[in-house]
């Protein structure tokens, strides 16, 4: 049975190390992130923080944490969508002030340009920022691929199954080539099978790709099954409540699930919901 290890402090880049077999650089460092929005009635609201913490280039990382804790705002504050009220973000060493080259996004619906084919889906960020086309299309072309769409490069979103749309805008992410990839919820409006599915594609991308994951999930399994690590996040403002290193293999089946050492990490976080009374 595989060892289970939590880690309860702010960094988990030497314990990723060891897990991923090979020294590790940071890839996200956040030190005493905070977030407070401003309300249309002049009010705020306190939605994330302070928060710190360490993600090593590689690692895939889960947030879990009740409905409103600020995973969405975490997600966003790290991509450079919106910008902070307090603390440092640092991707790949550079401080971020506006959306990061190095950084591609996936949210829960794919929003697929109904009237592009899939490959000129794919191709649209590659546009958008410049890049050579002729070499875009090819590397479009071979991500398809990486996501079992090689056939379907010519067909229309509406053509597709939500699933298969799913695939296009994790391809779209990936055109220009970032190192890190935040997902929102990538699969959350998938039936149940297709997202199983659509797990074990995303870690055999994850191998293959050899990208850094963050990815918001609001299903415990599902990030103990993805995760090199999971965040716990606290009711709002959402604080770090615990940092697990979920030390499985990571080749990984869905048979993992049924496992002692699987039930072990799931009544961890789960008892942290209950005893944080979160909602
Ligand atoms: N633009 C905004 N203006 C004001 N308040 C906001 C704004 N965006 C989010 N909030 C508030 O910040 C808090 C965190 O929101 P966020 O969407 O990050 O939570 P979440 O954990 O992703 O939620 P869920 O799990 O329900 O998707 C919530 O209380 C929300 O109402």
């Amino acid at each position: 049975m595989p060892a289970m290890s939590i880690v309860r402090d702010t960094s988990f880049s030497q314990e990723a190390s060891t897990h991923l077999n090979q020294p590790a650089a940071a890839a996200i460092v956040v030190e005493e992130l905070e977030k407070t929005y401003a309300t249309h009635d002049g009010g705020k609201v306190q939605a994330l923080g302070p928060i710190s913490v360490t993600v090593p280039q590689g690692g895939f990382m889960t947030i879990v944490g009740p409905s409103g804790c600020g995973k969405s705002t975490l997600l966003k504050l790290l991509s450079g969508l919106i910008p902070r009220s307090a603390g440092s973000i640092k991707v790949n060493g550079e401080e971020v002030h506006e959306p990061h080259r190095d950084i591609g996004m996936v949210f829960q619906s794919p929003v697929l340009l109904p009237w592009k084919t899939a490959i000129d889906n794919v191709l649209l960020p590659a546009k958008v920022l410049g890049l050579d086309m002729a070499a875009s299309r090819v590397r479009a072309q071979e991500l398809l691929e990486m996501v079992g769409l090689a056939d379907f490069a010519g067909r229309y979103p509406s053509e597709l199954s939500g699933g298969m749309q799913q695939r296009v805008a994790i391809a779209r992410s990936l055109i220009h080539d970032p190192s890190i990839l935040m997902m929102d919820e990538p699969f959350g409006a998938l039936d149940a099978m297709t997202r199983e599915v659509m797990n074990l594609e995303l870690l055999r991308i994850w191998r293959k790709a050899g990208k850094t994951i963050i990815f918001v999930t609001h299903s415990i399994p599902e990030a103990i099954f993805l995760g090199t690590h999971v965040m716990v996040l606290s009711n709002r403002p959402g604080r770090i409540a615990d940092l697990v290193t979920v030390d499985l293999p990571s080749e990984r089946g869905l048979d993992i699930m049924s496992t002692d050492a699987f039930g072990v990490f799931s009544n961890r976080i789960r008892s942290q919901f209950n005893t944080q009374g979160f909602i």
